[in-house]
């Protein structure tokens, strides 16, 4: 069932004691761009109960990072406002796109955002306090030929910082000049790692969506010392009707033209965040074109779904074949019994599907070589994690967010999903399926692996533990006739892991007409290989490993 307005975004009073709210007006705000003073507007006229809804949710908080998310969701707001402009644009005039040294399309929206997004966070919280990792890099805007973009990105800008007081902030006296520009944007120039505070923006992620006019997201994390705290994401473009992710973005073009919406309605695009330990995520929707931006905006709790039933399961994936293989996740989608059309959506907003409770699983197994982003991760694992969801990489680890701007050491490809699917009861782990076909170069892989994130998931992991092909419980083999049969399970806690994996040697009798038929074909104990590792607040054990089965000619199996 899709939400309305009135389900997704009434504001539910809280029991708890209220504590001292941030109060924005008190902020000492640093002048450190051209001399202007900028600074928080010193009073809104908060109604009463605007008031007292702002002190129950942040009352909901605890103090640590407070500060920070407000500013960093007031940012998000700002740059998903400019998004919106900027696409609008863009839908009508395809030549503001120019593309990257590696090909990918890259807009003024991603520029501006990033400038924007630095900014409010150096006004608000002192630029000697933040560091920035952001996707993109200033020189390639410094470029000669790339002129009449950084003149298109100035007055972006400056149109957007005009806006400024209604998400709180004082705008600056005068525009700002291109070189202030590039100094905002040059800012973004830490390279993260292990230790240290350090934000992670990226301005526009899914600029293949953005440009094509459908869904992108704004995401914005805070790291502190290799561990995500914070995490913020705008989707301009969330519809309120979850079917409405599926159809075409045209669609919801010609229903808002149809029917625009007021301030008391709303039909796409929210904010969603999350704190670290909280074991809450929110949502709120985009701040209405003549409105006023009250903290917390009219935040909602939002959790990830209780579907258990894989039947009934939605899982999503990316857009591009390219960025994800689409064959191997539905083989393995198959393989743990998810039957329905894979949900494919641009960026990060498939996570914000996850959190929100309108998709239960989401996998990512990009081709080999390719390395992840930080950026493309941070803001959305936090949110699902305190939404009460899981994600691990193809093993079973947590994402490492302390190696640099790669998750380094990632195994294979990245999965989420809600506990209720990802815990449901093990398959029988000695039942394989095999296929006809013979011709394969790909090795199988099974793995399992405890989700244990910092004690937040209960043994099991990742779908159960059972056989599995690649992915944790999975199964026993799917397609092309590779079969896998590592198994796994795991829990962590605060004081420790445990975790076991092994693997199970799959025997197919085989079915086909011919020389083979009726024959059991077991694949070598030499093609699999299995693991185990526990420690504090994880634990993690997989088996690993594929065979080919021909059932056609040779009636062998071999690795
Ligand atoms: N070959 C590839 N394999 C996997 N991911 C890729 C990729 N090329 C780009 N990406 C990443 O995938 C993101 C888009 O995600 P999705 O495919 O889920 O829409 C891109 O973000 P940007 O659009 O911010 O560059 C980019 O970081
Ligand atoms: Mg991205």
């Amino acid at each position: 069932m899709g939400k309305g307005y009135d389900d997704v975004f009434t504001v539910t009073k809280t029991k708890h004691a209220v504590k001292q709210p941030v109060s924005w007006s008190n902020y000492k705000v640093p002048c450190n761009l051209s001399k202007q003073h900028i600074g928080f507007v010193s009073k809104f006229p908060v109604m009463e109960e605007e008031q007292q809804k702002r002190l129950d949710v942040l009352a909901e908080l605890s103090e640590d990072y407070s500060e920070e998310l407000e500013v960093a969701v007031r940012a998000v707001q700002m740059a998903s406002s400019l998004c919106q402009r900027v696409q609008d644009t863009i839908i009508s005039n395809q030549n503001q796109v120019q593309s990257k040294d590696d090909d990918s399309p890259v807009t003024v929206a991603d520029w501006s955002v990033q400038a924007i997004v630095s900014w409010m966070l150096s006004e608000c919280l002192g630029s000697q306090n933040v560091s920035i990792v952001a996707e993109e890099d200033v020189q390639s805007l410094s470029k000669a030929n790339s002129s009449e973009l950084l003149e298109a990105v100035v007055e972006t800008v400056n149109q957007c910082l005009t806006e400024a007081p209604r998400f709180g902030v004082q705008e600056p006296k005068c525009g700002l000049s291109t070189s202030d520009v590039l100094e905002i944007i040059g800012r973004c120039s830490s390279t993260g790692g292990p230790t240290g505070r350090f934000w992670v923006l990226d301005p526009v992620d899914g600029t293949l969506g953005f440009v094509r006019g459908d869904q992108y997201a704004v995401a914005l994390a805070l790291i502190e010392d290799g561990e995500v705290k914070l995490g913020v994401l705008g989707c301009p473009n969330y519809p309120m009707r979850k079917e409405w992710l599926s159809y075409h973005h045209r669609y919801h073009r010609i229903i808002s033209k149809l029917t625009p919406p007021t301030a008391e309605t709303w039909n796409k695009g929210c904010v969603l965040y999350a704190k670290r330990g909280s074991g809450k995520a929110w949502m709120q929707p985009l701040l209405h074109v003549n409105k006023m931006f009250v903290w917390p905006n009219h935040a909602k709790q939002v959790s990830v779904s209780p579907i258990d039933n894989p039947a009934l399961a939605t899982f999503c994936e990316p857009v591009e074949k390219a960025n994800s293989s689409h064959s191997f996740t539905a083989g393995l989608a198959h393989t743990i019994g998810l039957r329905k059309q894979p949900l494919r959506v641009y960026s990060m907003v498939k996570y914000a599907a996850i959190a929100r409770g309108d998709a239960e699983v989401f996998m990512k197994f990009a081709r080999a070589g390719y390395k992840e982003k930080i950026w493309d991760h941070a803001a959305g694992v936090i949110i699902i994690q305190e939404a009460g969801g899981m994600v691990t990489d193809a093993g079973g680890l947590p994402l490492d967010f302390s190696k640099g701007i790669y998750l380094e050491g990632l195994d294979r490809g990245i999965v989420a999903s809600s506990p209720s699917v990802a815990t449901r009861p093990a398959s029988n782990p000695n039942q394989v399926k095999h296929s006809k076909d013979t011709n394969n170069n790909q090795g199988g892989a099974g793995a399992g692996a405890g989700g244990g994130l910092g004690g937040a998931a209960g043994p099991g992991g990742f779908f159960g533990p059972g056989g599995g092909f690649s992915i944790p419980g999975f199964g026993n083999g799917f397609g092309n006739g590779i079969v896998g049969g590592g198994y796994g399970s795991g829990y962590g806690g605060p004081n420790g892991g445990s975790s076991k994996g092994g693997i199970v040697r799959p025997s197919v009798v085989c079915k086909d007409r011919g020389p083979c038929y009726q024959k059991k074909v077991t694949c070598p104990a030499k093609c699999f290989s299995s693991f185990s590792r526990s420690g504090k607040g994880y634990g993690g054990g997989g088996g690993g490993g594929g065979c080919t089965i021909d059932c056609k000619k040779k009636c062998i199996a071999y690795c």
